[in-house]
């Protein structure tokens, strides 16, 4: 065997490091800042960040003195990003149907009160502001409160562009507590989405008993399927860019080509970066023995970016990933920054049981119903039977009443 591959049978997706003390922390955070409110959250940001944890007013997007050209960027993106949203939503109409017993259905109704968490940590990521607010706002919901630990010009002006209604300087576990549990002015959010790292995802899955969540969108994780490549330096940059998010991000390429991934090996290991990347796993080469010996790892592992370089393959043999990337044109980064789907992906395997966020996890579904007469009689005999059987004395008195 080549040295500079592993096999897709024996590799394991890695536990974050520190992961048990990164729980604890989180756990504490959230502790003082429920029994403490705004002061906990205040002392914290000092502690952790430095930082005073403040709204900012938002400006009109127009009057942010930025390069000319990264605001048409972020306008370009945005509505790209528009416009995938408002092709999701497109066909999500209210609905009932009528039958003897009466008028049944269901209605959308946009979650009121909305937390956008944006990473800021160690990139400003502009685009996440974009990619957290514009579904929201498609969605209808009213309250958008935005909220990173980078004040950085064009992030604050993608917030306005994407439709904050308010911007809450503050990072880490703690921007999630003051979210969930409320900050100075500003209530309690209904629910909390966007990215972030390993404290941001640890703290959105601790406050779900109280507060909805998208997804855990947590370190990035890009797995690449290939097997014969015109570009492989395309594939390099693809690799190098996911790996670049976080120390505990991951990069991924599956082949059953030894020769591919020995170009791979080459190029990345002429590269400093990319040698560093090898040598540390962020960047993980593994050779397959045959396409089902590689479907079966893709499904499992479940990877947040999905890029399978044979368009010829159904993307339906692929069942678990955040988003999907067919072909080699279709570069990760491409997602990140203004294809137009979101961004904001499943990680760490979650991808099994969750997609990215999307228009529809604004929505709540909401049932309705109307009894006619006949329906009045019909149903009082089932339930009135079943209440009986559970020993629900006022369920069955409820519906024999009615008859
Ligand atoms: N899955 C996705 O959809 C997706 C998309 C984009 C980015 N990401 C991920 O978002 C993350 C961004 O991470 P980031 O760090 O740059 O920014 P971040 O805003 O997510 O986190 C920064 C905050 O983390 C807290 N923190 C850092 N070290 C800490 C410590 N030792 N103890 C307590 N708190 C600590 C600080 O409060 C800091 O403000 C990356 O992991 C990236 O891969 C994921
Ligand atoms: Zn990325």
């Amino acid at each position: 065997m080549n040295v500079n591959y592993s096999l897709v049978k024996d590799y394991q997706r890695p536990a974050f490091k520190d992961q048990s003390k990164i729980e604890d922390t989180v756990a504490k955070i959230l502790h003082k800042i429920k029994v403490h409110g705004d002061q906990a959250v205040q002392a914290i940001s000092q502690e952790i960040d430095q930082q005073q944890a403040q709204y900012i007013d938002l400006l009109p997007f127009d009057d942010y003195a930025i390069d000319q050209g990264l605001k048409d960027a972020i306008k370009s993106a945005y509505r790209r990003i528009q416009k995938y949203c408002q092709f999701q939503i497109k066909d999500l109409k209210n609905d009932q149907f009528s039958d003897e017993m009466g008028d049944f259905g269901f209605v959308y109704q946009p979650i009121e009160r909305i937390g956008a968490y944006i990473p800021g940590g160690q990139f400003p990521l502009i685009s996440t502001a974009l990619m957290t607010l514009v579904p929201a706002k498609v969605a209808g919901c009213p309250v958008r409160v935005a909220c990173s630990p980078s004040d950085h010009p064009a992030l604050l002006a993608a917030a306005s562009l994407a439709g904050a209604t308010q911007f809450l300087h503050i990072g880490g576990a703690q921007a999630i507590g003051a979210l969930s549990y409320g900050f100075a002015q500003t209530a309690p959010v209904n629910m909390i989405v966007g990215p972030g790292n390993a404290y941001v995802n640890q703290a959105k899955a601790q406050v779900q008993h109280r507060t909805q969540i998208d997804t855990l969108a947590g370190p990035s994780e890009l797995l690449i399927y290939a097997n014969q490549i015109k570009h492989p330096e395309w594939l390099m940059y693809d690799a190098l860019a996911q790996a670049e998010h976080d120390a505990n991000a991951i990069s991924l390429v599956v082949s059953e080509s030894t020769a591919l991934l020995d170009k791979l090996y080459t190029l990345l290991a002429d590269h400093d970066k990319g040698k560093a990347l090898l040598a540390n796993d962020n960047i993980v080469l593994l050779l397959s023995d045959d396409q089902k010996q590689s479907l079966s790892f893709i499904n499992d592992y479940a990877p947040e970016h999905l890029m399978v370089c044979d368009e010829s393959m159904k993307t339906a043999l692929f069942t678990n990933y955040g988003s999907l990337f067919i072909g080699e044109n279709s570069a990760v980064a491409f997602g990140d920054y203004c294809a137009g789907p979101n961004h904001t992906l499943p990680t760490a395997g979650s991808a099994k049981f969750s997609g990215g966020l999307s228009v529809h996890q604004f929505l709540k579904v909401l049932s309705t119903q109307k009894i006619n007469n006949t329906g009045r009689g019909v149903l009082a005999n089932i339930s009135a039977k079943l209440a009986a059987a559970e020993g629900l004395i006022y369920h069955q008195k409820s519906a024999e009443i009615r008859k």
